[in-house]
């Protein structure tokens, strides 16, 4: 899967029709008024959010979006039709940069909004327009508004309802893997996440979410050093981070809760706002410690990490624990997503 899928585009709104300049002839009228109608508005072009969609590729191939000039003003009072506007689908995600000024134009974040991307041209005035008590037969009319015409850049931001967290190694890729369609690179060194790893975890015919790992979110990330910049921009609508810690280090001397609280302050000073969002412990690699000393590892990995929230304890490897953790995480993730739908929905107080 691409992450970014981008397209480049031209809309073109329509011109304004002409006003008329025009007057009344009829018989036994020898001197009829201006009766020439303003031109109709061209139609305008906009950019709307479809849940339905998720990608931009038809974009690629239809490049050229025009809609129509307005009808122009005629004789008889009769004013152009305006033109219809046209509405360009695209999937929620969609960031549209004006290629000319290299201006974000809008970005689409929820189903149905819509952004203007070129407005249509206002009509012309027809000679009625301009009558006056001194000027019973004005000649003057004035031509349409040119539509507006932008170049434009079409970026979908894949937004990631779950982003992973945790020390390079501690098992991202591999749960990703385990609980997705994605298919990462995965090796037992450090930093094989080199791009963002995306996965549209299913858990019921209609019930999916999207998980993305949070690449190279490591100490000094902070500062420029790694990956993760340009990523984690992506996942700014996260409703949920999965904080990922080997709870079985291959080296001794590698302190669990030192390493979680390390990567916590690094998403602390990076990214306040991914930093406020709820977090749920994922202690992983449960496949390595004993039966018997499991227990009293997660107890003690909780309470020297001073730990308040839900826990969950799995292996990505065996898959041991990932069906009740993806089930939790689908039902937070379509409770915030109906927290987000609702203020929509009017509600009538009930009559005194
Ligand atoms: N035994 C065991 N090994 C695991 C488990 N999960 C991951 N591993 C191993 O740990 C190593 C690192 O796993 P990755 O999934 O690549 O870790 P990551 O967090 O994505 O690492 P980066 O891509 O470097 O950020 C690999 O060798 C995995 O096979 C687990 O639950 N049990």
């Amino acid at each position: 899967m691409k992450f970014v899928d981008e397209a480049t585009i031209d809309v073109a709104a329509g011109n304004g029709g002409a006003g008329c300049a025009s007057f009344r002839r009829e018989k036994f009228i020898p001197f009829g008024g201006p009766d020439g109608g303003d031109g109709g508005k061209g139609g305008s072009v906009w950019a709307e959010a479809d849940r339905n969609l998720n990608t931009l590729i038809d974009y690629r191939y239809a490049r050229r979006h025009e809609a129509r000039n307005g009808e122009a003003g005629r004789g008889s009072d009769c004013f152009g039709a305006a033109a219809d506007d046209i509405v360009l689908r695209m999937p929620i995600g969609t960031v549209i940069t004006d290629l000319e000024t290299e201006s974000v134009i809008g970005e689409l974040l929820e189903p149905g909004q819509r952004i203007l991307l070129a407005k249509g041209g206002d009509g012309g005035f027809g000679n009625l327009h301009f009558k006056t008590s001194t000027n019973r037969a004005p000649r003057q009319k004035t031509p349409g508004w040119p539509g507006e015409a932008r170049k434009l850049r079409l970026e979908l931001r894949v937004l990631a309802d779950v982003g992973l967290l945790g020390q390079p190694n501690a098992g991202k890729s591999t749960l990703i893997t385990a609980i997705s369609n994605a298919k990462p690179k995965i090796a037992d060194y450090p930093f094989t996440t080199l791009h963002p790893n995306l996965g549209v975890v299913r858990v019921a015919p209609e019930k999916s979410f999207v998980v993305a790992d949070i690449p190279g979110l490591i100490e000094g990330a902070a500062e420029g050093a790694g990956l993760g910049h340009q990523f984690l921009r992506h996942l700014q609508r996260t409703r949920l981070l999965l904080h990922v810690v080997d709870l079985a280090p291959f080296d001794p001397e590698v302190d669990p809760v030192k390493e979680a609280k390390a990567i916590v302050a690094e998403l602390k000073k990076y990214d306040p706002g991914l930093y406020d969002k709820p977090r749920w412990l994922v202690l992983n690699k449960l496949d390595m410690v004993p039966q018997e000393e499991r227990a009293a590892r997660v107890k003690d990995f909780i309470k020297r990490y001073k730990w308040k929230g839900p826990v969950f304890e799995i292996s990505a490897l065996t898959r041991e624990g990932c069906q009740p953790l993806i089930h939790a995480i689908y039902d937070h993730v379509a409770a915030e997503q109906r927290a987000v739908v609702e203020p929509d929905v009017r509600f009538d107080p009930p009559a005194e």
